[in-house]
């Protein structure tokens, strides 16, 4: 790096402080913006971030603010994890400054509740003409912050972009791949939080470990049947966008929406369950916008649909069981297998 790479991380939960952290410690000229003044000034008197990654000191080269202007002014490049629900609105927002960064990441996962568009679409739409890249991949926040190896990808339509962006990231135990499949890597780590809660609820119910392996196998095809009739590339869904993250989060127990599906099976009402996680858990919206898109390109993912009407109260996690274990018999690939 010839200058020094300056590097604005919009929002400041785990995910954001961990991935500031990183970069923070790989050289990259790093400010994580939050909206809580307080916090942030709390985040630079203790070099802590108290509230969600209580255990991991944060570099000392790490800078912090909640003035969105100032965090985005002089960035090279932008990368925006907030929760999906919150995506528009920031990015209405930095639409409005008149900084001018080279381009916009993201590591949220979800879709825009209530129409079912992709992150990468709302930035088209609403910042046209700036490179965008989404980070994604089987990567807990507190095993980042915590030094331990984890592999992600990046995938833009801007191959300069995604590598500017992987190359910032990767480091000694951090790898960051590359790819070109902004819609498959969106769609993997969307997808992957719903079929975790299913995963979640048959654990909770101490089902038993061929019932896991079954949920995360018919999960996967799930994704690869919806992310391909979405014309997504499969081995982007077979890699750490899809099967990756789709595994960590099926069986690791730091994935807050594998815990609501161990409490919803556990006989936890929702309400209390998302209450006690108290953190974003994704899958609570994401669920309806995966069943929007998958109606309107008529592909059927009985999972998904199983763990939507759970996560509406309309059937118990026992009764959603029942119902998938009643499906007629088929072969385990009606169509070929969609590698194209
Ligand atoms: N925590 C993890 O291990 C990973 C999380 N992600 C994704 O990253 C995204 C963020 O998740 P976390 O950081 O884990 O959530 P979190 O629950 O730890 O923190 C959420 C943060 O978003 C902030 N926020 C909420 N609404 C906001 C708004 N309107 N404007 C600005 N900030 C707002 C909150 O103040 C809080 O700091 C999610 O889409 C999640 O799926 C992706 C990979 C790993
Ligand atoms: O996306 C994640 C890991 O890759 C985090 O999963 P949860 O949001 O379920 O905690």
């Amino acid at each position: 790096m010839s200058a020094q790479a300056r590097v604005a991380v919009l929002g400041a939960g785990s995910w954001g402080t961990a991935l500031a952290s990183l970069l923070a410690r790989h050289g990259v000229h790093t400010t994580l913006w939050g909206r809580d003044a307080a916090a942030m000034r709390g985040m630079a008197e203790q070099r802590l971030n108290v509230r969600y990654l209580p255990h991991s000191p944060l570099p000392e080269s790490l800078h912090y603010s909640a003035d969105l202007a100032a965090s985005v002014a002089g960035a090279d490049w932008l990368l925006v994890v907030t929760p999906s629900h919150a995506f528009r609105e920031l990015i209405e927002k930095l639409a409005t400054l008149p900084s001018r960064f080279h381009g916009i990441a993201w590591a949220t996962k979800g879709f825009e509740p209530g129409t079912g568009r992709f992150l990468h679409e709302l930035v088209e739409e609403i910042l046209p003409g700036q490179p965008g890249a989404v980070v994604t991949g089987p990567s807990f926040a507190r095993e980042v912050v915590d030094g331990l190896p984890t592999a992600v990808t990046v995938h833009s339509d801007n191959a300069d972009f995604a590598q500017t962006v992987a190359e910032q990231l990767h480091g000694p135990t951090f790898r960051a791949y590359t790819g070109s499949d902004l819609l498959g890597a969106e769609l993997g780590g969307a997808m992957k939080n719903v079929l975790a809660v299913a995963t979640g609820v048959a654990d909770g119910m101490q089902l038993g470990l061929n019932a896991r392996a079954g949920l995360i196998t018919r999960g996967l095809n799930e994704m690869l049947r919806l992310g391909v009739a979405l014309g997504a590339r499969a081995e982007t869904l077979m890699g750490l966008a899809g099967l990756g993250d789709l595994v960590l989060t099926c069986t690791g127990d730091l994935s807050r929406n594998r815990r609501l599906g161990l409490a919803l099976g556990r006989g936890t009402p929702l309400k209390q369950a998302v209450a006690e996680i108290g953190q974003v858990v994704e899958s609570v919206q994401t669920v309806d916008e995966v069943m929007r898109l998958a109606t309107r390109h008529e592909v059927e993912l009985p999972i998904a649909r199983h763990v939507q009407r759970v996560l509406h109260e309309e059937i118990t996690p026992a009764e959603g069981l029942r119902l998938l274990l009643a499906r007629e018999q088929k072969p385990e690939y009606p169509e070929p297998f969609p590698v194209q």
